[in-house]
């Protein structure tokens, strides 16, 4: 017997990654193969024909899996019974504008999309922000969505572990699904820290898994240019497109939220941005990414990991900017 549809939500859905997201939402990426879905798709006034253009072109698609859409400009309308939200609407930073501008446009954004969600998401929605600055407006999410449990928030920094994932295997000449266990640390922004000293890499002479370490055997390259590299790379994609990412922020939304409901395999962690319980010795309280296993829905901090000195001051640093974007986003609620 095939299952019962889930109406995904997509905001933001006439723009880039809303384009790039859907058919794969449509084709089973993110939910599963027989899993068929409803799309709800909104996007504001202005760019409601833009919508209406998606919405046809996922008729003429003809995805087997997708059982209807609901493409609107009414918040209201776009959630109810979501089960799933995938947050990308956002107001971005133009030229001219502060970061408090950029910051006070988007909290009440969130603010607002926050109560529409508690008001009428299906029970148990889980939801992924992505839009920028996604962990603080994952956080103004949760602030106004007190009736939907903190744990079922969180935000995109799985794009950011992709991206160190696919330099290692650059780097040391493996495949991509060789490589596993490196962690972003903290916000997804330039001072993240993606860590690669528990990753490690199945050899393909024995199928043993060797240590990013050791198989690289360049700690300057790793602890300099890769870091670099990955916490520019959303700025070097920009410089290269004139558009930021968007295939692989909506191919590592869809992991994101497929490991998070189907799992992740036995051994091996992802990254998401939750909301920190202290582990680490994070502030509690921050939406910081951390180093989670996923089972039947629940995602959970990987603890015991040993971090050094290096580490500590890098996953400090991010934390403090986190610190600093809640309190400007705060002091736009006054
Ligand atoms: N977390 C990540 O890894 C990551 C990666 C790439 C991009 N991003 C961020 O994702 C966001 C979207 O990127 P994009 O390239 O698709 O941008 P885009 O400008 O192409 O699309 C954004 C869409 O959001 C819509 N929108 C604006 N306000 C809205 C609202 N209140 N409700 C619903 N929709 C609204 C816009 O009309 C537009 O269609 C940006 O904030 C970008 O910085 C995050
Ligand atoms: O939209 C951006 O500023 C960049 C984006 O967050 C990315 O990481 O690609």
């Amino acid at each position: 017997m095939s299952k019962d549809p889930v109406r995904v939500l997509v905001t933001g859905a006439a723009g880039q990654i809303g384009y790039a997201i859907v058919p794969m939402v449509a084709r089973g990426v993110m939910l599963g193969p027989d899993q068929p879905v409803i799309l709800h798709l909104l996007d504001i006034e202005p760019a409601a024909e833009a919508l209406k253009g998606v919405q046809m072109e996922l008729l003429d698609a003809a995805f087997p899996l997708l059982k209807g859409v609901v493409a609107t400009t009414d918040v209201v309308e776009a959630c109810k019974g979501v089960k799933v939200a995938v947050m990308v609407g956002g107001f971005p930073r133009k030229e001219g504008m502060e970061r408090k501008d950029v910051m006070s446009k988007n909290v009440s954004i969130y603010k607002a999309q926050a109560s529409a969600l508690e008001k009428n998401a299906a029970q148990g929605c889980k939801v992924v922000v992505v839009a920028n600055p996604a962990n603080t407006n994952a956080l103004i999410l949760k602030e106004f969505a007190p009736s939907i449990p903190p744990d079922n928030i969180t935000c995109l920094t799985r794009l950011d572990h992709n991206r160190a994932l696919g330099q290692i295997a650059w780097r040391v000449k493996a495949q991509v699904s060789d490589v596993k266990n490196v962690i972003i640390w903290g916000n997804h922004s330039s001072t993240q820290y993606p860590d690669v000293n528990h990753a490690t890499v199945r050899t393909s002479c024995n199928g043993e898994d060797k240590s990013v370490r050791e198989l690289v055997g360049d700690d300057q390259w790793l602890n300099g240019d890769f870091i670099a590299t990955v916490q520019q790379r959303g700025a070097a994609i920009i410089k290269a497109r004139k558009l930021s990412s968007a295939l692989s922020a909506a191919s590592s939304a869809c992991d994101h939220i497929r490991d998070w409901l189907l799992g992740t395999p036995k051994g091996t962690w992802v990254s998401m941005g939750v909301y920190s319980d202290g582990s680490y010795g994070v502030p509690a309280g921050l939406m910081y990414s951390f180093p989670v296993t996923c089972d039947n829905g629940n995602w959970s901090i990987v603890q015991g990991l040993r971090i050094d000195d290096f580490s500590r001051e890098k996953m400090d640093a991010t934390a403090k900017e986190l610190s600093e974007e809640k309190a400007l986003a705060y002091s736009c609620l006054d």
